[in-house]
């Protein structure tokens, strides 16, 4: 470890408790979704559709589940096996458009190899595109007038209010550009007014990248890619990257880990969001706030 990292061991980085924000986000969540029945006569409500037995995505649609009943969103899953036509997805998303009691769409993804993943998108109504996926909905974001924004990189966003930093002006450095979590987050950290930098796979120095960052957001997908002495002492980390270990003796499932070494990383950060715990459980929050929203855009609240 680099001198830089043994020096700032005193100076530990807060722990980012997403956990808690998420509870908290729920927390003003549950009266307004009281508010809209009262006014409505209905919950507002979300469809979720899965496509195939992926074990880790049953568990995130179960979680979304039961988290909108928690506030008092009516919740309905759609599950489909993985040999569903494309048509019959789309089929099933035109139907879903057309309800009434259908608020918020969730497509959950990866969809199997055989289906259109971006005609599958384009065809939910961008008034019910909770995950902000649709063109239209990026395309409201790509003008700075967000919408439906996509839950994780809104749900950073949150975090990273929450903390109280100053943004404008400050340099971020976004490491990822996927559709759902890197992009959109570049944009709505522009929104902050950051200096904003997004890094990719042939990004060249992707150390030195990272050394200039204040605000760091890193989603990839490879546990332990970023090193503690890439961060720039007391920098903000977010670290979105998912990552199930090989199962050991000690944990016979794996080991749940982000993208950056979070002992190194937190030695050297002013605060940096932990695995699990962090950035997981905000978007299920925002995927919540954003079904409100859309049942109370589509109602005309
Ligand atoms: N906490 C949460 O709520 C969520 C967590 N996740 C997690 O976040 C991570 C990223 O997800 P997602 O964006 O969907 O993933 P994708 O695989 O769609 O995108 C990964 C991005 O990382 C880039 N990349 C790959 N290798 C490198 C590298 N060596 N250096 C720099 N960039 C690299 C890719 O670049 P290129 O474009 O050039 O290929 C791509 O832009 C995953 O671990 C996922 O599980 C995702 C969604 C929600
Ligand atoms: N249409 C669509 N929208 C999505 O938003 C979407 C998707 N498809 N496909 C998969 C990714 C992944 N994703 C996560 C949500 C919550 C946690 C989460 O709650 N994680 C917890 C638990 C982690 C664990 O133990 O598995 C945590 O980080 O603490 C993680 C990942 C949403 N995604
Ligand atoms: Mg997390």
């Amino acid at each position: 470890m680099k001198s830089a990292v043994a020096l700032n061991t005193e100076n530990e980085a807060r722990i980012i408790d997403g956990r808690s924000a998420a509870a908290a986000l729920c927390e003003d969540l549950k009266p307004r979704v009281a508010g809209f029945r009262a006014r409505h006569g209905h919950a507002p409500g979300l469809a979720v559709i899965l496509v195939g037995s992926d074990p880790a995505s049953a568990i995130y649609v179960r979680r979304k589940g039961e988290q909108c009943r928690a506030i008092g969103i009516a919740s309905t899953q759609h599950t489909l096996p993985a040999e569903t036509s494309e048509q019959d997805v789309l089929d099933l998303v035109a139907r879903l458009n057309d309800s009434a009691e259908v608020h918020g769409i969730l497509v959950q993804l990866p969809l199997p190899p055989h289906i259109d993943t971006r005609r599958v998108l384009a065809a939910v109504s961008p008034a019910k595109d909770v995950d902000g996926f649709h063109v239209t909905n990026a395309g409201w974001l790509a003008i700075g007038k967000p919408t439906l924004a996509p839950c994780t990189p809104w749900g950073c966003i949150r975090l990273l209010r929450a903390l109280g930093v100053p943004l404008r002006g400050k340099r971020a450095l976004v490491v990822g550009r996927s559709v759902i979590v890197g992009r959109p987050m570049a944009q709505l950290l522009l929104i902050e007014d950051c200096t904003v930098t997004i890094a990719h796979r042939h990004s060249e120095n992707l150390a030195d990248l990272c050394r200039e960052a204040d605000i760091l957001v890193v989603a990839v997908g490879i546990p332990g890619l970023i090193r503690g002495d890439w961060i720039k002492p007391g920098a903000v980390v977010i670290d979105v990257g998912i990552n199930r270990l090989p199962p050991d003796d000690a944990t016979p499932k794996g080991r749940i880990v982000g993208d950056v070494v979070f002992d190194e990383a937190s030695a050297v950060a002013r605060a940096i969001t932990p695995v699990p715990g962090g950035v997981g459980p905000m978007t299920i929050a925002c995927l919540l706030e954003n079904t409100l929203r859309a049942a109370e855009m589509i109602a005309g609240d």
